[in-house]
């Protein structure tokens, strides 16, 4: 299966409430424009979202004289795409570069660590992770079996070990061995918890005090969290001034809008997507190709 083909078959369940609206030879009436808020809003884009980009669907179709529903998909996710904060860079291919992975418990940081090293290997950069996750001795265990089916190296320590001075072994490593691309993965927390979040505080000082190479913090994201995944990436961005998101789990929701909100809100770039539990279910983010995906095309096309 092609790689938007996997990205389609992820969002299917985000796009069904719209594809519903853009039957085809739908009239563009009032009623298609109460519903097409609506669904903008069901599906977790936002209230602030929904609406601008339903009155600037509006008046487009008023200038351009649309009145079947069709004709008006395309449009809606260009206006989507525009929504999306834009990357200055992209820290898995712009080497070297460090790659702090934070997020809530179970958000998907470990497998993601995972895949990106296994593509980084793939494509011959030289990768070390580093496993900073030592509050878990199964999130070692975890990191430890990506990094032999992948064939890159993990720098960890015992569990209970601090977590700060394990990145300061693994970019000590990593400066040795040469490495591009360093990937560190941090135990899940709570975003609630100020204690914890310090914590994560001390392990981004260290990590950037230490390094000669950009060090970036991206934040991993359960799409199935919805409106709870923007509060944590708000508590997240406070506290760590992050560079980036990874949403994962696209294909296990309906609400996949909460994407375009997180980027909209915090103005901060998706980096990848996640939507399905393979390698190649870890996507490259490509704003347009995302929002057709939750758009969906017309039938025949
Ligand atoms: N369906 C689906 N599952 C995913 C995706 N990404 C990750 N998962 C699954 O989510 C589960 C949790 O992933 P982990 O990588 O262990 O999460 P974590 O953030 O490291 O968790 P902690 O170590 O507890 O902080 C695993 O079963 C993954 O296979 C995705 O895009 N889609």
């Amino acid at each position: 299966m092609g790689l938007k083909d996997r990205l389609k078959r992820g969002l299917s369940r985000s796009r069904a409430a719209l594809n519903e609206i853009f039957y085809m030879g739908g009239e563009v009436d009032d009623a298609f424009w109460d519903d097409l808020e609506d669904t903008l809003v069901m599906g977790d884009m936002g209230a602030e979202v929904a609406i601008s980009v339903t009155d600037d669907l509006r008046e487009q179709a008023a200038r351009e004289n649309l009145t079947r529903a069709g004709q008006l998909r395309e449009a809606l996710a260009r206006r989507i795409a525009s929504e999306f904060a834009t990357a200055e860079r992209d820290p898995f291919s712009d080497l070297p570069s460090v790659v702090l992975f934070v997020g809530i418990n179970g958000a998907g940081k470990t497998t993601t660590v995972g895949k990106l090293a296994n593509v980084a290997r793939r494509a011959g950069t030289r990768t070390l992770i580093g496993g900073a996750d030592t509050f878990r001795a199964a999130a070692i265990e975890q990191l430890d079996v990506w990094g032999q089916r992948s064939g890159v190296e993990v720098v960890t320590r015992t569990r209970g070990a601090d977590p700060a001075s394990v990145c300061y072994d693994v970019i000590e490593r990593a400066e040795k061995d040469d490495a591009q691309l360093v990937l560190i993965d941090t135990a899940g927390r709570l975003h609630t918890s100020p204690e914890l979040m310090r914590e994560l505080e001390k392990v981004v000082k260290v990590t950037r005090k230490r390094s000669g190479m950009p060090v970036s913090v991206v934040l991993v994201i359960d799409a199935t969290t919805g409106q709870n995944g923007l509060n944590q990436a708000k508590e997240f961005n406070d506290a760590l001034d992050l560079d980036g998101v990874i949403v994962t789990k696209l294909d296990g929701t309906a609400k996949g809008g909460i994407a375009v909100q997180i980027s909209h809100e915090l103005a901060l770039p998706i980096l990848r997507v996640g939507v399905g539990e393979g390698v190649d279910d870890l996507q490259s983010f490509d704003a347009l190709e995302f929002s057709r995906a939750l758009v969906g095309e017309n039938e025949g096309k």
